[in-house]
């Protein structure tokens, strides 16, 4: 295989695998896929011999994609091919969708030891390593062993500077693992940082009738994604990759504007409506954007928001405009409770760095305040339900504003103005 793919999810499937499928020199790319946890999606994929369909759904109509670039699917648990794909000299690079919280990331954007530590431990005993670090880190050990060479690690989750993060964490789990390995990495892996754009929602059993229609092939776990598709990449790739170009990929030098205009207006936006909306009863995204409410909240986030992504405001407002489409597309089924998971992981990355450029410019932001206020009732039990593993801290604390914030952003907790701002504008505080 050319290409190990690890989080064996939907995303990957509507982004990266059908970027590879419709590059010209595709048929050079195979892909062998893992999953990050459970082994199911594997099984089921296996048993297709990796062919799964892509329904494309636009506003009126789906339009079917029979996707062959993913030649072989394993579990997460099979550690031997793991660490032989990741030894072979063919192998040019990995790619990751595992989610915000797979990275083990502590507040200051290194490794959170604590969260680490159980696998350092796993690894120094000689027993196999299961998070994403101490996976990476096992695999690039193998590599370095049987002299595979050079190769990228390419994050697609949604963190800023995603190939920087990646960097951060797997050098730190292995300077306290495998410290010799560490010069190795510095010399032979390059991390390319990537913004991904798609809405891929999860696949409902609708969806498995659809895609049987439209095709004729009894696919088990078919993947429903938009027409909106984007990735821009920043870094290089020391031993090839895909003409990924052909299906639009962009490859810049500066990716921070790219970045800044998806991860705030659209996932912030995303979170807004998960939270916001979740507590006015909506269960989509397509039906929070319809509530009038909501709308004119999102719109006041983005304003601020905006004020942080160094584009032009012609770009801006094009990005705008297009997201209320793609939003507004109700054919595409994206549950605010999905989006709601992990909120631990992505108020800090998507709301904070607004709230802290807006308070500095002299400015109560309404629609930062205005999420960080639905994230503390969803704490608290209203709306979607809490699916986040690193909430435990900020759920202990969610009867008292000031602490909540004081655990996000030490700066922020002294700003009265602020926490009474936010206090107001949560449920218990609106009454
Ligand atoms: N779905 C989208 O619209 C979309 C768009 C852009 C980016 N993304 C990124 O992709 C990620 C995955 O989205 P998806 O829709 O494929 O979700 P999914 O639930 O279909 O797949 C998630 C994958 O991540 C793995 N995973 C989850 N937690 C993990 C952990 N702690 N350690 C190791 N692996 C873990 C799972 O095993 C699975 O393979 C998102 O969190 C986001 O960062 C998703
Ligand atoms: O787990 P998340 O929040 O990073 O992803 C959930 C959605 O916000 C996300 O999947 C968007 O649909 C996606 O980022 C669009 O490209």
């Amino acid at each position: 295989m050319r290409i190990v793919h690890l989080g064996l999810g939907n995303f990957f499937r509507a982004h990266q695998a059908w970027y590879t499928s419709v590059a010209p020199d595709a048929g050079d790319w195979p892909i062998a896929a893992f999953t990050g946890r459970s082994p199911l999606a594997a099984r089921q994929l296996s048993a297709q011999n990796g062919r799964y369909t892509l329904l494309v759904r636009g506003p009126e109509r789906d339009e079917a994609q029979i996707i062959g670039s993913v030649r072989d699917a394993y579990a997460a648990d099979d550690h031997q091919a793991w660490r032989d794909h990741l030894a072979a000299p063919r192998t040019a690079l990995v790619t990751l969708t595992v989610t915000e919280a797979a990275y083990l990331r502590a507040p200051g954007g290194g490794l959170d030891e604590d969260r680490a530590a159980a696998d350092v431990a796993a690894w120094l005993r000689g027993d196999p390593v299961r998070s994403v670090p101490g996976r990476l880190m096992a695999g690039l050990a193998e590599r370095r062993l049987f002299g595979g060479g050079p190769m990228a690690i390419v994050s697609c989750d949604n963190l800023p500077g995603n190939g920087e993060a990646t960097a951060r964490v797997v050098l730190d789990f292995t300077t306290l693992a495998e410290p010799a390995l560490v010069p190795w990495i510095r010399d032979n892996v390059a991390f390319v940082t990537t913004m991904v754009d798609r809405i891929t929602p999860r696949t409902t059993a609708a969806d498995v009738q659809v895609a049987m229609s439209l095709t004729g092939f009894a696919d088990a776990v078919p993947v429903v994604t938009e027409p909106y598709s984007e990735w821009v990449l920043d870094g290089v790739f020391p031993a090839g990759r895909p003409a990924w170009e052909a299906g639009g990929a962009r490859f810049v030098s500066d990716i921070t504007a790219h970045e800044q205009r998806k991860l705030l207006l659209l996932n912030g936006g995303h979170s807004l409506l998960a939270y916001a909306g979740s507590a006015r009863g909506h269960t989509t995204v397509a039906e929070a954007v319809a509530d009038p409410e909501c709308r004119a909240w999102l719109e006041q986030w983005w304003d601020e928001a905006a004020r942080c992504v160094p584009l032009a405001p012609g770009e801006i407002a094009a990005y705008r405009e297009a997201l209320l489409v793609r939003f507004g597309n109700a054919r595409i089924r994206h549950t605010l409770a999905q989006i709601a998971a992990d909120g631990s992981q992505k108020i800090p990355i998507r709301v904070i760095p607004v709230l802290r450029a807006e308070v500095a410019a002299g400015r109560l932001p309404a629609g930062a305040i205005r999420i960080l206020a639905a994230w503390i009732d969803h704490l608290r039990g209203i709306g979607a339900p809490v699916d986040d593993a690193g909430a435990g801290p900020f759920a202990e604390r969610a009867g008292n504003v000031r602490d909540v914030v004081a655990l996000l952003a030490p700066d922020l907790a002294a700003d009265d103005a602020l926490v009474a701002a936010v206090g107001r504008t949560t449920r218990e505080g609106a009454r």
